[in-house]
């Protein structure tokens, strides 16, 4: 059922007439003009969500009386014309019209391209207010609806605006940089810098002059001076991601920083003083690395301040149908597409179990938006891009488990019955079913004149 209401303005009575019975039996409503000051008026009353215009109108008769009317017009407007003229069409489309028709109309070419027009103006229309969500929601960039997410959420705005060391925990890929940008966000040091380090990913004996900077000469290669990421992050924050990783070495001197709020770049006699808010994140059990002796506890204790626990995807599913919106709003907003995914394969996207958290949620969205080519995700997206994985797709259908249960019964009893040549005791066994079992099921599906092989 269409629900639009149409407005079709054209001086030809008899035309407006049949426009309107071919819409009409497409479930639209439709409204009827003869001139631009008429379709004025209706347009002034009326909610209408697509004009089919006619260009050459009274009392002119010439396409400019129709061409005038079309930037007017907030809904789609689709121009038919006697003349197939190319030029008036370029105009027209120029003037801000969504398609063109030639006349004579064929009825089957009118339904698809009004429903075309509508659905994708209805598509633009949710665009244009996901889009203005986007900027309004502060969500602090953490998508979810989960229990975990909204008291992190609430936690970050209390705990942001003090100068508290934070460190997050949490399964890699679970959002633990995001929760640390959002700290930084809501802080009095949003306007000074982010800098995050990767502890784990620096070679241990780079790390001390990446962090603390060096003077020139200081070693072989020092030609000048450089400042570290720990003078960089003055009067902002210092993200210390995969803290675990950090060497043992370079644990004595973070602490000392820490403690001091100043430090010696390396080969400089010069004290330099900071004033920096540490935030760090691991995977690991960093209390069992304590306890192991691969972590100093007066560090632990140190960075440790308020402590903040990200959860897998698998331990907060609810998440997941927010995430999956959106980072294919993000997708649709960045690439100018209006993509969507169809139910079953949503289904399916919801209850993956997603391994790698969201970044692997993300990277999938992304992937399958891509090769979407402009349309709709499906499960044949999904199977191209899961294929040699064990997860089976489903096709749900419309009819109910129970009639899609009993289905697949007939389906396997018949085949067992085909495979012992309609022996009912040896298909009985095949199934793992007694005969007396069987025959019963067959009765209720009305098999039984399926007839036993002598
Ligand atoms: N709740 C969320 N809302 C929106 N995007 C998220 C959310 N959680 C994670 N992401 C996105 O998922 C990706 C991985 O997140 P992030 O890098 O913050 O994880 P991580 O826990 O720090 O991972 P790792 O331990 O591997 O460094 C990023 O692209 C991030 O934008």
């Amino acid at each position: 059922m269409n629900d639009e209401h149409i407005l079709v303005v054209d001086d030809e009575p008899a035309f407006c007439e049949l426009c309107k019975l071919w819409l009409v039996q497409q479930g639209y409503t439709v409204s009827v003009a003869s001139d631009t000051e008429q379709a004025r008026q209706i347009l002034v009353k009326q909610t209408i969500g697509l004009i089919l215009l006619d260009l050459a109108l009274p009392p002119s008769f010439t396409p400019e009386e129709g061409l005038q009317l079309i930037p007017e017009c907030e809904a789609p407007v689709i121009v038919m014309t006697g003349h197939a003229d190319r030029e008036l069409a370029l105009t027209a489309i120029k003037n801000g019209a969504w398609d063109f028709l030639a006349k004579p109309i064929d009825p089957d070419m009118l339904a698809i391209v009004v429903k075309r027009a509508l659905v994708k103006h209805e598509l633009e229309l949710q665009l244009s207010q996901l889009r203005q969500q986007l900027v309004q929601d502060d969500d602090m960039g953490l998508v979810g609806v989960s229990e975990n997410i909204q008291s992190t959420r609430q936690l970050i705005s209390r705990i942001a605006p003090t100068d508290v060391p934070v460190l997050i925990t949490g399964p890699s890929g679970t959002g633990k940089e995001i929760i640390a940008k959002a700290i930084h966000q809501h802080s009095s040091r949003k306007s000074q810098s982010f800098i995050s380090v990767h502890c784990g990913a620096i070679p241990a004996d780079l790390l001390e002059s990446e962090l603390f900077g060096y003077k020139k000469g200081a070693f072989t290669g020092a030609d000048k001076d450089r400042v570290g990421l720990i003078a960089l992050a003055d009067n902002g924050t210092l993200f210390l991601d995969e803290i675990g990783e950090m060497p043992s070495a370079m644990q004595v001197k973070l602490l000392r920083v820490l403690q001091e709020g100043s430090f010696y770049p390396v080969g400089g006699r010069d004290l330099v003083k900071v004033n920096i808010r540490i935030v760090s994140a691991t995977n690991r059990d960093l209390l069992g690395a304590v306890a192991a002796g691969h972590f100093r506890d007066d560090l632990f204790y140190r960075i440790k301040g308020i402590t903040i626990q990200t959860l897998s995807l698998l331990q907060r599913k609810q998440d997941i149908p927010a995430l999956i919106q959106h980072f294919l709003l993000r997708y649709n907003v960045k690439n100018q597409t209006v993509i969507t995914i169809r139910a079953d394969a949503f289904a399916w996207l919801t209850n993956n179990q997603w391994k790698g958290n969201v970044r692997e949620l993300k990277n999938t969205i992304e992937s399958l938006a891509a090769i979407a080519q402009g349309q709709q995700v499906t499960t044949d997206e999904i199977s191209f891009l899961f294929t040699g994985n064990e997860t089976m797709l489903v096709e749900l259908s419309d009819e109910s488990l129970e009639q899609q249960v009993k289905q697949l019964e007939i389906r396997l009893i018949t085949a067992a019955l085909e495979q012992c040549n309609g022996n009912r005791t040896h298909a009985a066994q095949k199934l793992k079913l007694s005969r007396q079992g069987l025959l019963k099921k067959m009765e209720r599906y009305g098999l039984n004149t399926l007839r036993e092989q002598s």
